[in-house]
């Protein structure tokens, strides 16, 4: 499997998984091995990238991060705490560390997006009047929604909901931020622009970002680290702007690699574009 940059691989990893296995009891009796003795580390501050094809475990994997599924064997560590080890109590307060978006969005519809956003600080009760109300505004900042505050889903567009799901992810203040396929509901425009508000976010406050998609653009556009899975198992891992190299083990690998070539042609001047092999032979 391919190694780390030496830079990320310095920082302390936020996130550690050790041998986790998850598997499923299907309906006719057989057991499904969706995720298989995975080891993962991923360090503080990274935008990491989980892909692979529909049933691979990616989702599987990421609910293995907050325990919303909990492995059958194996450690899982968040900002150094065993999360397999904790009470009930522990877990919820362990949560707040872990925000979480999703492909719907999963807003409450009766509720304004300052309500929306404000919910995990009160029903975690330790916050004042005045400490969520500057934690929302601050989070909708953020995401470029500081004037929606009174607007309920319904009259928002797609990537105004996902943007208050992220706010909402991101009011506790967690170190990590996972990504459900934020934008397979999304046009691309919609999803470049919400692609540049999380690589955005990740750089002003340094929140861990992990996302699965499908999409070999997103992880183009927003990762750093990526992480290939087959039937359950981490196959290689990579970073995304390391040069192309030969040794990549997956389809998918080779196309992340063809992909970036594609990127630092394009950003070549017309001469040197047709000089590096010229896009009508790529
Ligand atoms: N609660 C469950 N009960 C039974 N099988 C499940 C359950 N959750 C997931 N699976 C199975 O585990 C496998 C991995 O699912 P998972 O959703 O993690 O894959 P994925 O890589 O995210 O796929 P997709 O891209 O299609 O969402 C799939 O075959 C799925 O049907």
């Amino acid at each position: 499997m391919s190694s780390p940059p030496l830079a990320a691989a310095k920082k302390p990893p936020v996130i550690r998984l050790e041998s986790v296995q998850k598997s499923f009891a299907l309906p006719n009796g057989e057991v499904f091995d969706a995720v298989r003795s995975l080891s993962l580390e991923i360090p503080e501050g990274e935008v990491f990238g989980l892909i692979g094809k529909s049933g691979a475990g990616k989702s599987t994997l990421l609910r293995l991060i907050n325990l919303l599924e909990r492995p059958d064997a194996g450690k899982v560590f968040v900002g150094g705490r065993d999360l397999t080890t904790l009470s009930r109590r522990e877990l919820r307060d362990t949560r707040q560390n872990i925000g979480m978006i999703f492909q719907q969005f999963n807003l409450l519809q009766n509720a304004t997006v300052f309500d929306n956003v404000a919910f995990p600080l009160r029903i975690h009760g330790r916050h004042s009047r005045a400490e969520i109300d500057a934690r929302v505004r601050e989070c909708l900042e953020l995401v470029g929604l500081g004037e929606k505050s009174y607007s309920y889903p319904a009259q928002l567009s797609g990537g105004q909901k996902q943007r208050v799901a992220i706010a909402r992810a991101l009011a506790p203040r967690p170190q990590v931020l996972l990504c459900d396929e934020p934008t397979s509901a999304l046009d691309s425009e919609t999803t470049r622009a919400l692609l540049e508000t999380l690589r955005d976010i990740n750089q002003k406050i340094g929140v861990t970002i992990v996302i699965v998609t499908h999409e070999l653009s997103v992880v183009e556009v927003l990762c750093r680290q990526v992480a290939i899975l087959e039937l359950g198992r981490l196959i290689e891992q990579f970073a995304v702007d390391a040069a192309p190299s030969a040794e990549r083990e997956t389809v998918l690998g080779r196309e992340i690699d063809a992909l970036v070539r594609r990127r630092e042609r394009e950003a070549l001047p017309q001469p040197a574009r047709h000089a590096a092999g010229g896009l009508a032979y790529a």
